[in-house]
């Protein structure tokens, strides 16, 4: 995008804001410190605005920018560390609001796109759009067999308007990032690159659909959740075609109640549910709020929800999702020491840390909330609390961990809608152990290992080859000079621990080729020589691998 065309663009945004009497905000923010001076040139201030607070203001000037920056909004309401809670709750309220586009073209669209006339494809395709939003438009649909599907297609134009607000974005990103004082601690080109990378997941409808379809075999017996179906024959990039499911937002309390529906084996339910996708199986719905959280009003005695939208989901590297079960239980425990440990071992925080420093910054945070009864803390507050603690001792905050933190938000949101009284700890931490005993098992690790041997026969030979190079570099002192004392203590630290790792990677894979050959090449031998020899050789590696760093 040109520079011809951004300027315009920002002349608007500059005008918005201005009438929605933002320049508090943006001085605040040391965005356009020069804002005032050209206020004059921008006529008056929308004369109802004076009496909102701030984060109305922004929220109103937010949505009158459009729907990128209504997306921008809601990305920004998730960093609680970062913004004052006033306006991220008000930014947490943004939603799309645009007009339908016309249902001929819609039409055309899904006709171009799976190359039938809608008249083959469907026995009935309804014109008028059952939804309409910022990116995509749903209609209702009957396939020619009868059932009954969703048909959601993208809106004309959408992709090119995307590209040219997001690069608007990139420049304001790009100003903060040159002017305001705490731009390393905000990074905005970091925002915006993840307001970009969800804009794209979102333009993928195809991609969606490989979503919800992993989602459903994740939660394949529908008991607490339900995802409807894809019909893959009638998806594409820009279409995708879902199975027409029934029910009402979580937060309908009256339609929930009318139906006879125990609302707190159903609160239960939804963090029960929570839990199992991020800890069982790190993939997460991360756009969970309520227009996207229906109830199944047809299951009176056994409740269960229905998810709907997959184009925003979440999953953490494994060594992550590993670290954050840890940090939850010992937050469920009150193990301070332990949540500062973790926080030092996960390499996040600088490594001259004390930990008992840190560890009392976190019980200085966490202590005042256990006062209170269980059923009134926020787990996802306190997770809120705690990620701000660490960011004063320089913490870097990982995307996929934002995400998470606004799933985590929206979940206790929809717990406590349903019912007030929950108890989120209780349920939270039986399921969380359950989970955690279920995942790191060592017949789980024992299968996973079973299944990358081939992998490491493969790599077997090249193995000789690379511990003569690592040897011949360590012979050759290859290893960098530093001055900074602490710096030459990590570096004798991690060399005494590259060391150790050499040692237990040699003695274990060979341990673990030799397994394998028995177990291949012998197998009337029976099955222990090969489990004590693998057994023998995981314990080299358990023994010697590093802590995470
Ligand atoms: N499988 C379905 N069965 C019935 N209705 C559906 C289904 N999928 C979507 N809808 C309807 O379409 C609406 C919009 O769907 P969806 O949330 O997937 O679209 P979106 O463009 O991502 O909207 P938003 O950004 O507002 O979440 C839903 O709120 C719901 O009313």
């Amino acid at each position: 995008m040109s520079s011809l065309t951004v300027f315009p663009r920002l002349l608007r945004v500059a005008s918005v804001l201005l009438a929605w009497r933002l320049d508090e905000i943006v001085e605040a923010a040391h965005l356009f410190r020069p804002l005032k001076l050209v206020r004059p040139f921008f006529g008056k201030p929308r004369p109802d605005v004076d009496t909102l607070p701030r984060g109305a203001r922004l929220r109103g000037a937010m949505t009158e920018l459009g729907p990128i920056f209504v997306k921008a909004g809601q990305v920004l309401s998730t960093r609680r560390d970062l913004i004052p809670a006033d306006i991220a709750d008000e930014l947490a309220l943004l939603q799309d609001q645009v007009p339908p586009f016309p249902g001929s073209e819609a039409r055309a669209i899904v006709e171009r796109e799976l190359k039938q006339p809608v008249t083959t494809l469907f026995a009935r395709f309804d014109e008028t759009a059952l939804a309409s939003a910022s990116i995509a438009q749903v209609h209702a649909a009957t396939l020619r067999d009868g059932r009954e599907v969703v048909v959601k297609v993208l809106r004309p134009g959408i992709a090119k308007r995307i590209a040219n607000d997001v690069a608007l974005l990139r420049s304001l990103g790009e100003l903060v990032n040159r002017w305001h004082p705490n731009a390393d601690k905000i990074r905005p080109l970091e925002v915006v690159a993840e307001v970009e990378k969800m804009l794209e997941n979102e333009l993928d409808l195809q991609r969606e659909g490989a979503s919800a379809s992993l989602l459903k075999r994740n939660f394949e017996s529908g008991v607490d959740m339900y995802v409807p179906a894809v019909e893959w024959d009638y998806t594409t990039d820009g279409v995708l075609t879902l199975e027409r499911v029934y029910g009402v937002s979580c937060d309908d309390v009256a339609a929930i109640d009318a139906a006879g529906i125990d609302r707190k084996a159903l609160a239960v339910k939804g963090v029960r549910v929570f839990y199992e996708q991020v800890f069982r199986d790190n993939f997460f719905h991360a756009d969970a709020h309520p227009g996207n959280v229906w109830v199944d009003l047809a299951r009176k005695d056994d409740p269960r929800f229905i998810a709907l939208d997959f184009g925003i989901m979440g999953s953490l590297p494994e060594a992550d999702q590993y670290w954050l079960a840890q940090n939850f239980i010992a937050l469920f425990e009150r193990d301070y020491f332990r949540i500062a440990q973790l926080h030092i071992d996960a390499g996040w925080m600088p490594p001259h840390l004390r930990v008992d420093e840190l560890a009392a910054a976190v019980r200085t945070v966490c202590e005042p909330y256990f006062t209170r009864p269980l059923s009134q803390i926020s787990i996802a507050e306190l997770v809120v609390k705690l990620f701000r603690t660490a960011q004063k001792f320089e913490l870097t905050l990982q995307p996929q961990l934002i995400l998470l933190q606004k799933t985590l938000l929206n979940i206790e949101g929809v717990g406590r809608m349903l019912d007030p009284d929950i108890d989120i700890w209780a349920v939270a931490h039986p399921v969380l152990e359950r989970i955690l005993r279920e995942r790191y098992s060592l017949r789980r690790t024992l299968k996973e290992a079973r299944k990358r041997l081939p992998e490491w026969i493969n790599a077997a030979p090249q193995f000789p080859e690379l511990v003569r190079d690592a040897l011949k570099q360590a012979a050759r002192g290859e290893v960098r000079s530093v001055s900074d004392p602490l710096a030459l203590l990590q570096q004798a630290e991690l060399a005494r621990r590259q060391q150790r790792v050499l040692g237990g990677a040699l003695l274990g894979g060979s341990l673990l080729i030799a397994a394998a050959l028995l177990w291949t090449l012998a197998p009337q031998q029976g099955v222990w020589p090969p489990l004590v020899a693998a057994s023998a050789g995981l314990l080299a590696f358990a023994f010697t691998w590093p802590r995470r760093r």
